[in-house]
């Protein structure tokens, strides 16, 4: 039996007429020539060629990464292919594709005396907190994405499901360097998050904030060091505990934070604090486990308190690129989770019982977006 459906082939297509018009090589051979429409059909061909060849561009960036290309820029200055080529074991001539490549993505500059540098977007690369290491993982990501359609059937485990094991509840059993390594990674990424919530949500009147899910504890000491007055509170699984301990004390804030592990999936969370944050939490998540925790949530809080989502999110009625596509298939690969749009998850805080729900303007939606909730007087 065939796994999938033959496509059937109609006399007349049942897609409206604009849609069969675009659809016919002789229309799109005429726009591409008449004044009017000569544009349009330009930039929708350059777009689409762009989608076609987005993991090309992404290979290449890995590749920059991975030789170190940028970093030795950055440390260098100018360089001639050659010089590169022999720094990192590659043949001057592959280096020089490579080089011209990432020239054409403007990360690099091709000077006219045959050297390449750093261009404004390859040397923010290097500033942006964890990216280079982010990029690097994508080598689990992207052997998941080799096979889209297997990854869509659910079929074989996933290299990102190997990578992340925590997510799926383990517990007791991970070893040290794989938490030390998770934790990292999730740390350094977080410094724009924490940038990002800060700005989206005023903490006006909280006195004391619990980081649920905070690893270990990059988004606390984010707002450590904003609001001198908040008491803190971190919980996430034991394991991360030591991480987290180790990393407050070298931030002076080992008096100042209460560290607390378990697992929300088993236990009810710790009261006293104000406020709640979940950042980078649901979407780890199936929905059964993500109602159970929002409803934990809505109980550990007084009346009146917050909660504070925030992650990725998908774009719902608007799908949007980060969110519906990267951490779609993100979530996807790593088998348990999912990214919601902001309405969806507003539903859900609702049903856990919070009473307003604002959802404010994401300034970059491949960043976070978020939603804050209270609970009834
Ligand atoms: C002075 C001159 C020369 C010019 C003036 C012009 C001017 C002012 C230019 C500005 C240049 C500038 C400073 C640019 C800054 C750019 C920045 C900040 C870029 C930031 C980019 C951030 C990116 C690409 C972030 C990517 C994040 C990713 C891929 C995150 C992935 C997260 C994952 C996979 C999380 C997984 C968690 C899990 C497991 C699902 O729970
Ligand atoms: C994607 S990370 C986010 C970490 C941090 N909030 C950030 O944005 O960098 C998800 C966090 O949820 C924690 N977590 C997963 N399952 C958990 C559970 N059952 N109970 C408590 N924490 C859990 C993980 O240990 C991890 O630190």
């Amino acid at each position: 039996m065939a796994v999938q459906d033959a496509i059937p082939a109609p006399r007349r297509p049942r897609a409206g007429l604009i849609a069969r018009l675009l659809a016919n090589p002789g229309f799109q051979s005429l726009a591409s020539r008449l004044p009017f429409s000569r544009g349009i059909a330009r930039r929708d061909g350059a777009a689409l060629f762009d989608v076609v060849q987005g993991f090309v561009q992404s290979q290449v960036l890995f590749a920059l990464i991975e030789l170190d290309i940028l970093r030795r820029l950055f440390n260098l200055g100018p360089q001639m292919p050659e010089v590169l080529a022999r720094a990192t074991a590659i043949p001057p001539d592959r280096m020089t594709h490579l080089l011209q490549a990432g020239a054409a993505l403007d990360l690099l500059k091709r000077r006219r005396d045959g050297r390449f540098a750093l261009a404004r977007r390859g040397a923010a690369l290097l500033g942006v907190p964890g990216l280079e290491a982010m990029i690097r993982h994508h080598r689990a990501f992207y052997v998941d994405m080799a096979d889209p359609v297997a990854l869509l059937r659910g079929e074989g485990e996933t290299e990102l499901a190997r990578f992340w094991p925590y997510v799926f509840g383990a517990s007791g059993e991970i070893a040290p360097d794989v938490a030390e390594r998770y934790s990292d990674l999730m740390a350094q990424s977080q410094v724009l998050v924490a940038e990002d919530v800060l700005r989206m949500i005023p903490l006006r009147g909280v006195s004391c904030l619990m980081d649920v899910g905070g690893g270990s504890g990059a988004f606390l000491r984010a707002l450590a060091q904003r609001h001198p007055r908040l008491a803190l509170q971190l919980f996430d699984l034991p394991e991360v505990m030591p991480e987290a301990t180790r990393r407050m004390a070298e931030a002076g804030l080992s008096g100042r934070v209460d560290l607390c592990g378990g697992s929300f999936r088993e236990e009810a969370l710790p009261k006293g604090a104000d406020a709640i944050s979940l950042i980078r939490v649901l979407y780890d998540h199936a929905d059964d486990t993500v109602s159970d925790l929002l409803a934990k949530c809505h109980a550990a809080l007084p009346p009146g308190g917050r909660l504070i989502v925030a992650e990725p999110m998908s774009g719902g009625a608007r799908p949007e690129r980060a969110g519906d596509v990267y951490f779609s298939f993100y979530t996807m690969a790593m088998g348990t989770g999912r990214v919601r749009s902001a309405a969806r998850i507003a539903e859900m805080c609702r049903a856990a019982g919070f009473d307003t729900v604002t959802i404010p303007r994401a300034p970059r939606p491949y960043i976070t977006g978020a939603l804050i909730c209270v609970k009834a007087e």
